[in-house]
């Protein structure tokens, strides 16, 4: 075995930014615990994704790893120290993108960014740096230096991004970055959260959307009422669908498919159907003679996606953004 890893996590495990371990929290006048005994471990140079709908118990999941809620009980441990007995301690080795963001009235994305990497004990040319590049990378030159009054929810979004990557600590948390942000620049941002792994920060990214977990996480916990009901890469969490195409069919009176296959609503007016690969061809044929007849509006054949299999995992009634 060679005796270096160039790629922290790939092969090698480094010591977890963040360890959590039976995490219970019982809000005060609710039955279910709205956190019902959660492990999990984030990694430095990882983006470890928290995907689940809403209700699912992330923001409670990250309320207790800053210190905002005290666990019922079990154990969150960040870079090795203990964060509900150190709740300070821990904080000063997390960065934050809250879901809310925090009002920067009176100042401009740039130096709100500069303002935090300040803050946070950066040398102030290397902070200016670091939010020109930011700003850059994000494509938010144009707006760099218009009072935050005058800047819209998705720009406002991306600083808030910025603010917790511009000196990142040692974990990142991000709850639902890309929300009221366009789609350009949603793959703009993926791209520097993935630099901020990179550069050597463990990333927790707390979405609902399945494609966004898809498209930005190394490694991801589902989550359902509490619990954790799935875990690992997107390719394992696919990997079991991957003898199976999926025929999506647009149309209000479905007619019947052929022999043992079946379609069920997935949406208005839109109805899915699993197909064992080696029956492609005849699925397709099918659906361009149903097509031709009007008896439905078009169809797509597309491999497993991890939205696929999110929604085995959790059922089609769980409130998933696609
Ligand atoms: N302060 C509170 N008091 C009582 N119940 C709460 C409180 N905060 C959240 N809950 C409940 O706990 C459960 C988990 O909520 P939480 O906000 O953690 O979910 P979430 O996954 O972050 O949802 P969203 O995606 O909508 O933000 C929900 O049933 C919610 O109603």
């Amino acid at each position: 075995m060679p005796a270096h890893h160039p790629h922290p996590g790939a092969t090698q495990h480094p010591d977890p930014v963040l360890s959590i371990e039976r995490l219970i929290k019982h809000y005060r006048g609710r039955t279910a615990p709205a956190n019902d005994g959660i492990s999990l471990t984030a990694r430095p140079g990882r983006v470890l994704g928290i995907l689940g709908h809403n209700g699912a118990g992330k923001t409670t999941l990250v309320n207790q790893i800053v210190g905002l809620l005290k666990p019922s009980s079990g154990t969150i441990r960040v870079a090795g120290i203990d964060a509900v007995a150190h709740p300070a301690r821990a904080r000063e080795l997390v960065s934050v993108q809250a879901q809310a963001n925090v009002p920067i009235t009176g100042l401009t994305p740039r130096t709100a960014i500069e303002l935090v990497g300040r803050i946070r004990g950066g040398e102030r040319g290397e902070v200016r740096r670091r939010a020109s590049q930011l700003l850059e990378e994000l494509d938010l030159g144009a707006w760099a230096d218009t009072p935050a009054q005058k800047i819209s929810g998705g720009v406002a979004r991306l600083t808030a991004f910025c603010m917790a990557a511009v000196r990142p600590g040692a974990l990142v948390i991000l709850d639902e970055p890309t929300n009221d942000v366009d789609p350009a620049r949603r793959r703009l941002l993926w791209d520097a959260i993935r630099a901020t792994a990179e550069a050597g920060a463990g990333v927790l990214l707390v979405t609902h959307n399945v494609r966004e977990a898809e498209r930005a996480v190394d490694d991801l916990v589902v989550l359902d009422r509490g619990r954790v009901i799935g875990s690992g890469t997107p390719a394992q969490l696919t990997a079991h669908l991957r003898s199976q195409l999926f025929l999506e069919l647009d149309g209000t009176a479905l007619p019947r498919l052929p022999d043992d296959l079946e379609a069920v609503p997935t949406g208005p007016a839109v109805a899915t159907a699993a197909i064992p690969t080696e029956r492609a061809a005849e699925a397709v044929a099918w659906a361009q003679a149903a097509v031709s007849r009007g008896d439905i509006e078009r169809f797509s054949l597309t491999p497993a996606s991890l939205e696929d299999a999110y929604l085995e995992l959790v059922g089609t009634d769980a409130g998933v953004a696609a």
